[in-house]
């Protein structure tokens, strides 16, 4: 290995550099300069308006659906940068609170033809950075040498594009005793993964036999829900539930998996939380964003699974679409077991919600 950054590490500070609002070089066939629209400054705008080259705001065909854009490319649209175009106009076509207010941000020219997979990257980056998929892109001549120039992070499409899309393996980091109100037989495992990303837990009950199912919830993050006692969801309900009843079982594994928002973030959670006040629902808000219902991946939770040595579960969930993931990864589910808990006035909609357009069992 060579001293400097591999491309999983080159992609890992590419998210911190969208993330502050830093400009990051693709190279490629068509290389591009590319900057989070949610963190871009001004002076940054204005220094990227300037350049020579048409600059497209790239948007996913969700977001594009609302604006009324064009998606020549399916998945996503590339919106052209008007001249005049500031950094208001570029937020609001990015971020959709004010919609309902300001409907027409138009007329929206899209490009069309030519290459999108530099877009497709920068989008699939802003993502996994947890940011609103929404990035300028400017067109280079030569990336290398307007990076150096700049001190900018420059990674090579090609190389990037197979990390994209796979998982990063994840690895135990340390496990220790944890006593806890439902079993004094705790005990926490840390995994972290290899690309910089976000760690998830695996909270292991009693000493669970390998070779038998073992009663288990892959439950996703919920900081409003899990530790604030939020009425707007029932997250708390369902990690306390499953942790009671492996607790009474004497034995169980919950894997809590940092996939905030359902695999958005949490400041994308509270956007989309906005628009539920506006009157649209989970589902509705998540496309205004820009993100398709569920942005998250249930293998992680196999992933952690097969680490400690367990190859079935009895799944405490309402959602068959985690029941189908651990199926298809390698680990046997031999029930579904139901966890409906947490039903109050705020969160009937949502549920309803969840169980007419997600599929989730009530
Ligand atoms: N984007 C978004 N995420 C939400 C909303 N409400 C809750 N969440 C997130 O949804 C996820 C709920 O996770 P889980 O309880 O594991 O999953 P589930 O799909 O409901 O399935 P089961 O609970 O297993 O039946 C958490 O990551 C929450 O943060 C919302 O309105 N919008
Ligand atoms: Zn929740």
């Amino acid at each position: 290995m060579s001293i400097g950054p591999d491309i999983t590490e080159q992609l890992a500070r590419a998210r911190a550099d969208l993330r502050m609002g830093v400009p990051v070089v693709i190279d490629g066939d068509a290389p591009v300069l590319i900057c989070a629209a949610e963190a871009m400054e001004a002076a940054r705008l204005t220094a990227l308006r300037d350049m020579p080259g048409d600059s497209v705001l790239a948007i996913t065909a969700r977001r594009a659906e609302t604006l009324k854009a064009r998606a020549y490319d399916g998945d996503l649209a590339r919106i052209l940068l008007p001249e005049d175009a500031t950094l208001d106009w570029v937020r609001s076509i990015a971020d959709p609170a004010d919609d309902l207010m300001t409907p027409m941000k138009g007329p929206l020219r899209c490009a069309r033809g030519g290459d999108a997979e530099s877009h497709r990257a920068a989008l699939s980056l802003a993502k996994s950075a947890r940011l609103l998929p929404a990035v300028l892109v400017t067109p280079l001549h030569d990336a290398s040498a307007f990076a150096a120039t700049h001190g900018l992070t420059c990674f090579s499409l090609a190389d990037a594009q197979p990390h994209l899309a796979l998982r990063s393996p994840l690895h135990e980091v340390v496990s220790a005793r944890l006593p806890l109100e439902v079993s004094e037989a705790g005990r926490l495992h840390v995994f972290r993964p290899e690309d910089g990303g976000e760690e998830h837990y695996a909270v292991e009950i009693g000493r669970p036999d390998r070779a038998q199912p073992v009663l288990a919830r892959l439950h996703s993050a919920c900081f409003t829900g899990d530790l604030m006692g939020s009425l707007k969801c029932d997250c708390g309900p369902q990690l306390r539930g499953a942790l009671a009843q492996m607790g009474a079982a004497g034995e169980g594994v919950l894997l809590y998996m940092n996939q905030e928002g359902r695999g958005i973030g949490l400041a994308n959670k509270m956007r989309a939380y906005s628009l539920q006040d506006q009157g649209f629902d989970t589902v509705d808000a998540n496309h205004r964003l820009g993100f398709e219902d569920d942005e998250r991946d249930f293998r992680l939770g196999s992933d952690i699974l097969k680490e400690l040595g367990f190859s079935s579960v009895r799944l405490l969930t309402n959602n068959p679409r985690k029941v189908e993931m651990m199926q298809a990864s390698g680990i046997n589910v031999t029930e579904r077991v139901p966890l409906a808990v947490g039903e109050n006035p705020h969160n009937t909609a949502y549920l309803r919600t969840k169980a007419r357009k997600s599929g989730h069992l009530l």
